[in-house]
């Protein structure tokens, strides 16, 4: 399918919008819907403000030409406030959204079937927060909803090649943390092992898109020992769209001399990651200006393809093709030894993510260093002190903490967000560290409910640190809603009660 970003759909006008910050959020015009013909409105944007340069007024020439987006927000009123989980079932129909029709001029990319958004600013389907979101649709018997959300995926696999990062075109250069195989298995509780049958050429294109198979995504790194281990990379190397003014005025703070679009592959790389942005993804663990995600080996991403090496094998086991299920659990096995090997520190007792042009291990434990507890990766004997670790640093008053530097950024110190909470805590079930993961859940209950019963809100993000302040840091204003909170949260509440 073709498609084209606002940038080329509007050309100068775009770039003139987000750089005079006619909005305060460069994604507000990303998401704007003409309201007649973009041709006939480029012609008319240039020939009115050569007619009248004097007079011409770009905020009503964008108003009168375009309908903007709207911004999600529900506050509950004091009554529902008693009633979290009812709340969250109600939110359900607030966040959904039918099957979408084709708009000429708008970066929307039509899906077949009914969807749930995060909320606030984020009013498209995102990648990763859906697996989490779907959690808790599992939670609200929403089976129906849930599928149709595999089937989007699966159709925007079948469509564009890979899951962009969201149902926008201008999210389609990138992905995102790759849960399209957890959220089948997630299908699989519902539905029986069929459905591994169902998605197994959906899971195959999603793996090929990942291991490179065209050569154009480099995500694939050959590893010092020969072993082959994954990136992000984003396949565009210019200002994101949905941030547009932000990255365009970050490189216009280098010398001309040291600007290289190097740059822009980074941001939006980080975009990929889902932790956009974070000191994790920065060569100096501080300022964004030096940040070299593409250097980078995380460790959370190569779980994600474990799993969906694992996936793949169960779903040719299904089919009968034992050759092709051999071939993905030695694959599986081989990449869990990689990552044990690259990422493991036995003298820091954590996970790392590995810097490809430094050839050694990056320097700042991140949360993410838990994942291989989630995907079973991690031997047994790495438990205790993992758990150790994570309860020594990590553990704020208000559940985990992202990472260990306050930066600014949204992926660091003070935040904490819900999926990460969601993988640390099932991490530690996996591996029996129950006391462990039961208290980081009444912390984490605690802050959301606490959160809500004040406000009305459920957030994007919360700060773990100082709970009685609200999240901050990153490039956009805290959004309530919230997709993965709300699904994190019936689901953890379903497993240890509203009151832990
Ligand atoms: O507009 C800035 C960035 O916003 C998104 O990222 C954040 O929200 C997403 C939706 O909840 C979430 O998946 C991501 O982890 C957040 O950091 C978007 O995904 C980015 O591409 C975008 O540049």
């Amino acid at each position: 399918k073709t498609y084209t970003t606002p940038d080329k759909v509007y050309g100068i006008l775009f770039k003139d919008v987000q750089l005079q910050h006619v909005f305060e959020d460069d994604k507000t015009f990303a998401d704007c819907t003409p309201k007649r013909s973009p041709a006939s409105i480029r012609v008319d944007y240039e020939r009115i403000k050569r007619a009248t340069p004097s007079s011409f007024s770009l905020h009503d020439f964008v108003l009168q030409n375009f309908y903007l987006p709207d911004s999600i927000a529900v506050t509950a009123g004091s009554e529902a406030r008693e009633n979290i989980v009812a709340h969250i079932q109600h939110l359900w129909k607030v966040l959904q959204r039918d099957p979408d029709s084709a708009i000429t001029g708008s970066s929307l990319l039509a899906l077949p079937y009914h969807y749930i958004v995060p909320g606030g600013r984020f009013r498209e389907i995102y990648y990763w927060d859906s697996y989490f979101t779907m959690l808790g649709l599992q939670e609200s018997h929403e089976y129906t909803l849930m599928e149709d959300m595999v089937n989007n995926f699966a159709y925007l696999i079948t469509t564009y090649g890979h899951i962009p990062n969201g149902n926008r075109t201008y999210y389609l250069s990138r992905s995102q943390p790759p849960f399209f195989s957890l959220m089948v298995d997630l299908l699989a509780k519902q539905k029986g092992n069929v459905v591994y049958a169902t998605y197994q050429k959906a899971l195959q294109d999603e793996y090929d898109y990942w291991m490179d198979k065209t050569g154009t995504t480099q995500h694939v790194v050959k590893m010092p020992n020969g072993s082959i281990l994954n990136r992000f990379y984003d396949a565009d190397d210019q200002p994101r769209q949905e941030g547009y003014s932000i990255d365009y005025n970050l490189a216009e703070k280098l010398p001309h001399t040291a600007f290289d679009t190097a740059l822009y592959r980074n941001l939006r790389t980080g975009a990929e990651t889902g932790w956009d942005f974070s000191t994790r993804w920065f060569a100096d663990n501080r300022n964004i200006i030096t940040i070299q995600t593409t250097n980078l080996i995380p460790v959370d991403l190569n779980g994600l393809l474990y799993h969906l090496e694992l996936t793949l094998a169960t779903s040719y086991q299904q089919t009968g093709n034992l050759a092709k299920a051999s071939r993905f659990r030695q694959l599986a096995l081989q990449r869990k030894k990689a990552i044990n090997t690259y990422c493991w520190n036995a003298a820091k007792h954590w996970y790392y993510d590995y810097n490809i042009t430094e050839r050694k291990q990056s320097s700042q434990p991140t949360l993410a260093g838990i994942t291989p507890l989630f995907f079973s990766i991690a031997p047994p004997s790495h438990t205790a002190l993992i758990a150790a670790v994570l309860q020594q640093r990590f553990l704020k008053d208000g559940g985990l903490v992202t990472t260990l530097i306050t930066s600014g950024q949204q992926w660091d110190a003070p935040n904490g967000w819900a999926p990460l909470q969601w993988m640390a805590i099932k991490g530690l079930i996996n591996y029996h560290q129950t006391t462990l993961a039961h208290e980081i859940t009444k912390r984490w209950i605690t802050l959301n409910v606490h959160t809500y019963q004040q406000t009305g809100k459920l957030m994007e993000k919360y700060n773990v640190v100082d709970i009685h302040q609200k999240a901050g840091g990153g490039e956009y204003p805290g959004q309530d809603g919230f997709g993965w909170t709300n699904g994190v949260l019936l689901k953890l509440i379903s497993l240890y009660g509203a009151n832990p």
